[in-house]
């Protein structure tokens, strides 16, 4: 009865690959780049496509508009994500607000988190965003190591926001023990590679007889210290940063320190790979399709002027529609994580006739959208052109009630180092050969790298190479001095923040 029963709900799922009895498509899981089995399923059974992993109904959504209505709309049955044992439960207690069931405790930390991250605190961050910058653009000059560059960048202002101190070399040991966790954490959260995830009551053994326990153990102390760490020298700060004002609001009162540390250092592996991925891959195209860079070098020069004396601000970003829709194009030409994030479902649900059961994953397959024929024309051309009257964005910072909650401020952190970089430099390939790009130049993982390129970043003029240096030496560099900018700006725009 029971088997008939399940037999008729499964026959109700969208279509799929065949199933084995028991096992399902688990033998088929794909370890490393979901995204291109995951494609190649779309391509052959639909937009809406079911798949069995071991009793795990996973759902891949291949369509925008199918993703907006169930992932957006429907957003009070489809904000949860799937379980994951060894990843969220034993590595990081359940303090991984990008694993969080949507319940209380998430609620708790959305509140605590809010203020920090709305529209209106966004500006408030360019100081910060401003002198980084500045110095990328100086690092360039010294270096054509993306890899370094980049995540300074993106490390440098997480950090000072987060903590009120700067990343200089990404030789810190803060960086060191960052890539390790993060390491830790791919490798846990890889699906069928830990028998916990599949029999969720083996968590319960003791861990003497469960060597991943003490794994797990290992990955959640190797995070743990680095987070509290960062806590500490955060609320030694003179000056404001997250660290002191999370510590100050009422919700804090409700967590020990340990639950405050992971908040924000959370945050901390959230905006730094995410912004790094995002420059590298527009640097990527650069070196793939670089007709689109004199275009917008025209656009940033009737801004700001062509002598070079003078960098692209903020305020000159409203002036720049190419720019903006190279921001766009890099999202959809290659998105920063090519398999969308996962949610699951908290009751069942129906679409089209199909039952999306309770408690499947759900995946909005970004790189099949991105790459629709009927949609885009030429699809794996980098075209920026397509986004000067298309009206809106794609889904790139996620949906319904998990949007990423750093978009305003990632999304000035990713423009002014755009605009700037091509109007400070040719950035062309090291070996002046068009580069290439196929799909093993990505890696996989949550956020999928490009890899495998060398660029060469050479100043346009003198002018501009005096004018990159000139803003170095000048713009101030001094944690406290800026952190304090911050503040006064948030209380200027009738923000209050929670700590000094
Ligand atoms: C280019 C940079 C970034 C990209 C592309 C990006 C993208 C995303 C995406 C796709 C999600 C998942 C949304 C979903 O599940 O539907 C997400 C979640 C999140 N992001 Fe970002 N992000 C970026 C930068 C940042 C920054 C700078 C921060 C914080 C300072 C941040 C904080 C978060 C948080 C807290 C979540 C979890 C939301 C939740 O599950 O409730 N992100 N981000």
């Amino acid at each position: 009865m029971v088997y008939a029963v399940r037999r008729r709900r499964r026959s109700k799922l969208p279509p799929g690959p065949p199933r084995l009895p028991l096992l399902g498509n688990l033998l088929q899981a794909p370890k490393a780049s979901p995204w291109i089995l995951f494609q190649k399923w779309a391509q052959e059974y639909g937009p809406l496509v079911s798949v069995d992993f071991g009793g795990t109904i996973v759902i891949l959504i291949s369509d925008y508009d199918i993703a907006k209505e169930l992932l957006d709309k429907r957003a009070s049955t489809y904000s949860a994500r799937p379980r994951m044992v060894m990843a969220s439960e034993l590595i990081c207690k359940d303090q991984h607000i990008l694993l969080r069931q949507p319940n209380a405790r998430y609620v708790l930390h959305q509140r605590l988190e809010a203020p920090v991250f709305s529209p209106r605190a966004a500006p408030s961050y360019e100081p910060i965003q401003d002198m980084e910058s500045k110095v990328l653009l100086h690092n360039l000059l010294e270096s054509n190591d993306i890899r370094n560059n980049f995540e300074i960048y993106a490390a440098s202002i997480a950090y000072l926001l987060m903590y009120g101190f700067r990343i200089l070399t990404n030789d810190e040991w803060q960086m060191h023990t960052a890539h390790a966790a993060l390491d830790d954490f791919v490798h846990a959260a890889q699906p069928g590679s830990w028998l916990v995830d599949s029999m969720p009551l083996l968590k319960y053994l003791p861990a003497f007889i469960a060597p991943f326990k003490r794994q797990a153990t290992a990955f959640y102390k190797r995070s743990t210290n680095l987070y509290m760490r960062n806590l500490e020298q955060g609320l030694r700060s003179k000056s404001w940063n997250w660290a002191k004002d999370f510590a100050a609001a009422k919700e804090a009162t409700q967590m020990s320190e340990e639950e405050l540390a992971w908040d924000v250092g959370v945050l901390q592996d959230a905006a730094i790979e995410t912004s790094d991925v995002f420059l590298k891959t527009f640097t990527l195209a650069c070196v793939s399709h670089p007709d689109f860079i004199s275009r917008a070098q025209n656009e940033i020069d009737e801004v700001v002027g062509c002598n070079g004396s003078r960098m692209p601000d903020f305020p000159d970003l409203s002036q720049m529609p190419y720019v903006h829709a190279i921001i766009e194009e890099v999202f959809r030409w290659r998105h920063v994580m090519p398999a969308g994030v996962a949610h699951a479902t908290s009751k069942d649900d129906w679409y089209n006739g199909y039952l999306i059961p309770k408690g499947a994953t759900i995946i909005p397959l970004w790189k099949a959208m991105r790459e629709d024929h009927t949609r885009y024309e030429n699809p794996m051309e980098f075209r920026p052109d397509r986004w000067l009257k298309a009206k809106g964005q794609l889904n790139n910072w996620g949906y319904g009630r998990r949007i990423c909650a750093g978009r305003h401020i990632a999304k000035n952190t990713i423009t002014i180092a755009v605009a700037r970089i091509l109007w400070a430099f040719h950035v062309r390939p090291a070996d002046g050969k068009k580069v290439v790009v196929d799909e093993s130049m990505f890696t996989g993982g949550f956020a999928s790298h490009p890899k495998g390129f060398e660029v060469s970043f050479e100043p346009r003029s003198e002018m501009h190479r005096m004018t990159i240096e000139g803003a170095y030496e000048r713009v101030e560099k001094d944690p406290e001095t800026l952190m304090a900018r911050v503040w006064n700006l948030q209380v200027k725009s009738g923000l209050k923040p929670r700590s000094t």
